[in-house]
């Protein structure tokens, strides 16, 4: 769930309530849980609207939120705000959906993925038995996916196979190694399991949002969600896809803020819902996501942010 950090209170004897933006599933799941153990209601905003609105704004209005990431190098993009539409957004969460958006609030779910961030998360937890996402990825950063994965070059005698464009070190078949001996899963190093996962559901990924920009004839393509987390394979793997897949035609771009999308599409729906009621005093940093709380990368990235460039945003207060 993605909620904002404003937190309107309305002083009414009759009708004394509190209420929060609110964005994604737990919204709805969570709405009951809020209301009986804080006194909070939530205020259900549509997801894909949330996204949309936060990732325009955020590509409107913050110098350098857009960047590529190639080999480990991050290129700033300059965004100009009269050719930014239309343009593929891929939000990985837990699944993955890919928006076409066409101006504000103008876009068409295009095109989506079960094999997601979960897939990422819950999978390596089976298969390397680690305890946190961070720990998962960790392991992903010190391991070798050639470990596992079945290159082009051990079906081909180590030979590239240039007539169809692969070389001998791209995968042909992820995890494909694992059939060709009596390997027990306790064989393999959890880093290199790790590694496999990731690369695997990184490049399916880029895979499928490259033949949606292709199928729209979309130049842009921006990737958002929590998934991403400023991790360098993951983007590095993603713009390897599309870079690949488009044949150098295409780019991928990462978003600076990429998990904070919703949470910044709810905040912005206050403005427009309750303009009337608005009152602009108080001053506050976002962005604020529910499933930060503990999270060291996730400090690490608002120390990032505070170090570079803090958004100040207003909290309306009726
Ligand atoms: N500290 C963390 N703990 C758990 N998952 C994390 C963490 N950091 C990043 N992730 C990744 O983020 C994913 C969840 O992202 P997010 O919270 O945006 O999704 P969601 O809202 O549950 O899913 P969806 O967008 O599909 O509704 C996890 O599946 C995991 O891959
Ligand atoms: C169901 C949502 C939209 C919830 O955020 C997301 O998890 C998602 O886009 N999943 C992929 C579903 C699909 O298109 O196959």
């Amino acid at each position: 769930m993605k909620v904002n950090s404003g937190l309107q209170h309305q002083e009414n004897p009759t009708n004394d309530r509190s209420f929060i933006k609110a964005t994604g599933g737990g919204a709805y799941k969570f709405s009951d849980l809020f209301k009986e153990k804080l006194g909070i209601s939530l205020e259900k905003e549509d997801e894909m609207d949330c996204l949309v609105t936060g990732a325009n704004f955020l590509l409107k209005a913050v110098n350098h939120e857009a960047f590529t990431y190639l080999n480990g190098q991050k290129e700033f993009v300059q965004i100009d705000h009269n050719d930014l539409y239309p343009y593929l957004l891929v939000n990985i969460g837990s699944g993955v959906s890919m928006v076409k958006v066409d101006g504000d609030g103008k876009f068409e779910r295009v095109s989506g993925t079960s094999v997601g961030g979960g897939t990422f998360w819950g999978l390596g937890k089976l298969l390397t038995k680690c305890q946190s996402f961070d720990e998962l990825l960790e392991l992903s950063r010190r391991g070798n996916n050639r470990v596992l994965d079945m290159l082009v070059g051990d079906i081909y005698g180590g030979m590239d196979y240039s007539k169809i464009g692969l070389s001998s070190t791209a995968i042909a078949s992820s995890f494909g190694r694992a059939i060709s001996n009596n390997n027990e899963l306790d064989d393999y190093k959890p880093e290199d399991v790790s590694r496999s996962l990731l690369r695997m559901i990184s490049n399916n990924i880029g895979q499928i949002a490259y033949l949606n920009a292709l199928r729209f004839g979309l130049k842009r393509i921006f990737f958002g969600g929590f998934f991403i987390r400023g991790h360098s394979y993951t983007m590095d793997t993603i713009s390897v896809a599309v870079h690949f897949w488009s044949k150098g035609e295409a780019k991928a771009m990462f978003l600076r803020h990429e998990g904070f999308l919703g949470a910044l599409g709810a905040f912005m729906s206050y403005e427009r819902h309750s303009l009337d009621d608005l009152m602009t005093n108080q001053s506050v940093q976002i962005p604020v996501d529910a499933s930060c709380g503990t999270d060291t990368n996730c400090n690490q990235l608002e120390r990032d942010l505070n170090e570079t460039e803090s958004m100040q945003c207003s909290v309306y207060q009726a």
